[in-house]
């Protein structure tokens, strides 16, 4: 992986009779606000992203760590697809898991018990839960040593770093593992897969979509194994903005 921090260019025009877009959620379509509810959805964001599915004849995908029903409560009017959950929901194809884990409420439980014993926020989620440290990230190695202790309690779970976060979530899902599904779709079928994300969950499909005669966009600073960068997720709006037709 690169280095990028503003070395690697700017991604060319999206191709709307040749491209796929997958597009991340926090961080790279929103801006990170202090609390999981405190995201501000600009208000033409739905409508951009229901143009440009037409225009790619459905070959659009939200891809994210959130829940499902999340995600379609902060877009309203956007009716494609969706994946939520870390690549274990989704909307508009087979759900990649089809029920939760048995163990699930025991794990929420836990979860919850923990952040208010720690005076921490903790966001349930539809099949795991995240302990949110962004108001004292001075928490993190304690509630890492929690999430630990639980991932070898509760085997059908895995732990998902995020930004000061940590999630549990059900284990063996994955976002890039998400393409691989979507891209059975027949809307896929010829085109080349375009993801842009920000996190360290995103780089495996960062590196699918270079893997597949597609291109990554790595919003934000770090390291990735994306071709293209973008600073901030009012660029990424501004690219997408560009892409729809007037
Ligand atoms: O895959 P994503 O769409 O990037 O979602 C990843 C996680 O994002 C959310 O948490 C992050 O964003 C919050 C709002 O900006 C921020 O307060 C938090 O510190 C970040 O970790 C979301 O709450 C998680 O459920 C997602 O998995």
């Amino acid at each position: 992986m690169d280095d990028l921090t503003g070395k690697k260019p700017a991604p060319p025009a999206l191709d709307p009779d040749g491209d796929a877009l997958f597009l991340d959620f926090d961080g790279c379509l929103v801006e990170i606000a202090p609390r999981p509810d405190a995201v501000v959805i600009p208000e033409n964001l739905p409508q951009v992203l229901a143009h440009l599915s037409e225009q790619l004849n459905g070959a659009l995908a939200v891809v994210s760590g959130r829940s499902l029903h999340e995600l379609e409560r902060f877009l309203q009017g956007y009716d494609g697809l969706m994946v939520g959950s870390h690549g274990a929901e989704a909307r508009g194809m087979t759900p990649p898991l089809e029920e939760s884990p048995a163990d699930l409420a025991e794990l929420q439980a836990e979860l919850a018990g923990f952040a208010q014993e720690q005076g921490l926020l903790y966001e349930e989620k539809s099949h795991g839960g995240a302990l949110h440290f962004r108001s004292d990230p001075s928490r993190q190695d304690e509630v890492e040593r929690f999430a630990e202790t639980l991932a070898e309690r509760f085997p059908a779970f895995a732990i998902q770093p995020a930004k000061m976060a940590v999630e549990l979530r059900p284990d063996g899902f994955s976002k890039d593992g998400a393409l691989a599904l979507l891209t059975q779709l027949p809307q896929f079928a010829g085109r080349a897969p375009v993801y842009a994300g920000d996190d360290t969950t995103d780089e495996p499909a960062l590196a699918w979509a270079e893997a597949h005669d597609g291109y990554g966009i790595k919003i934000g600073d770090g390291e990735s194994a994306a071709r293209y960068h973008l600073a901030e997720p009012r660029n990424l709006r501004d690219w997408l903005a560009a892409a729809v037709e007037v």
